[in-house]
């Protein structure tokens, strides 16, 4: 259940009112999520005819820092008719406000929902509003560095340690080797652009085969936009019992180049970067699972579904992006 911060009524009353949105309806917490907590907002809208909104609070691993860059790529993206959530400022004009000592942000709801076993069509479609996304945000103003890049993930196993990985699975140790080569790998010289870095079919709303929402934008930095491809490439083209799923991986490459064609080193480095990015799941998700009690409410993702797929990549990569 993401809601870690009880706000009473009349508190959400008090915090909308400091909006052009019309006043309270409804507040419901979201369950989906685990980072922040959300709710569904209902108000009466700007103009009286009613209006839904997320309201977001964060909690943990966002710094606040970090959020001018978050949520004014979404008011970029969302101003280049990119299917993105505009962030509603206050009467202020700020994009976020205080409560509680913890950052606060009023998003526009977008429909749709997340689709769990994406279809060739679905598939297509991300790959094609991935590459609208890249094209509008690379005049974004702001940079923001990845730090979950492949020396990154290099150090979070590292820091896990041989003995805490092995305790998570025995064939969990072997992928500190791989990980230490795609440290190595310099994506600097590739094609920059502000990405999304984390665009698993949870993070997307589709109604049937149009996206409607790209939300979650927490990992977004400055990087390379093959990162970004095949970041969404091994989130999605995998079925639930980890076999390779031919028709939607190659829908999403096309899908992506018919808006932006890939070049050739970005081409050329695809195999390896498919590989360095199942590493930082692995990575992420192995370091999450050391530092979540057993007793814990929130479910743990398996580090090892993305090990199976730095296989795949590590067996097939070169004739896949060929
Ligand atoms: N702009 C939006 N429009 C409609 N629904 C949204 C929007 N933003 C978030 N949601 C809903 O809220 C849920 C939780 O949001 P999200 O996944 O961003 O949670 P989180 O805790 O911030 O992230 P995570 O679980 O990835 O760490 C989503 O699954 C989606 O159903
Ligand atoms: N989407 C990630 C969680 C955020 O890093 C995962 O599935 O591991």
């Amino acid at each position: 259940m993401a809601v870690y911060t009880h706000l009473g009524a009349e508190e959400l009353a008090e915090l909308i009112a400091h909006y052009d949105v019309g006043e309270l309806v409804s507040a419901k917490g979201i369950a989906e999520g685990i980072s922040n907590s959300n709710w569904l907002i209902e108000t009466t809208g700007p103009n009286g005819k009613g209006a839904r909104y997320i309201l977001t609070m964060y909690e943990r691993r966002i710094e606040l820092a970090d959020l001018p860059y978050f949520l004014g790529l979404l008011d970029h993206l969302s101003a280049k008719d990119c299917p993105v959530p505009r962030t509603i400022h206050d009467r202020a004009g700020d994009a976020f406000r205080m409560e509680h000592g913890k950052a606060v942000a009023l998003i526009e709801f977008l429909p749709g929902v997340s689709p769990t076993q994406p279809t060739p069509e679905q598939a297509s479609a991300i790959g094609e509003v991935l590459a609208r996304l890249h094209l509008a945000s690379g005049d974004f103003g702001l940079v923001r560095a990845n730090t979950m890049g492949f020396a990154d993930n290099l150090r979070v196993l590292q820091a896990c340690g041989e003995t805490g990985l092995a305790s998570i699975n025995p064939a969990l140790p072997a992928m500190l080797e791989p990980a230490r080569k795609a440290a190595e790998l310099d994506l600097g010289s590739l094609p920059q652009a502000n990405i999304h870095a984390d665009l698993f079919p949870d993070n997307v709303l589709m109604l049937g085969s149009k996206v409607t929402g790209l939300i979650d934008f927490y990992f977004a930095c400055t990087g390379a936009m093959a990162l970004d491809l095949a970041t969404t490439h091994a989130a999605w083209s995998f079925d639930d019992r980890g076999r390779y799923r031919a028709d939607v991986g190659s829908a999403i490459i096309a899908g992506y180049e018919s808006v932006r064609p890939l070049e050739t080193n970005e081409r050329a480095l695809l195999p390896g970067i498919a590989k360095g990015t199942a590493l930082r799941f692995v990575a992420s998700r192995a370091e999450d699972w050391l530092d979540t009690p057993d007793d814990a409410l929130v479910t743990r993702k398996d580090p090892m579904q993305f090990v199976s797929r730095w296989h795949y990549y590590d067996d097939y990569g070169a004739q896949l992006f060929a």
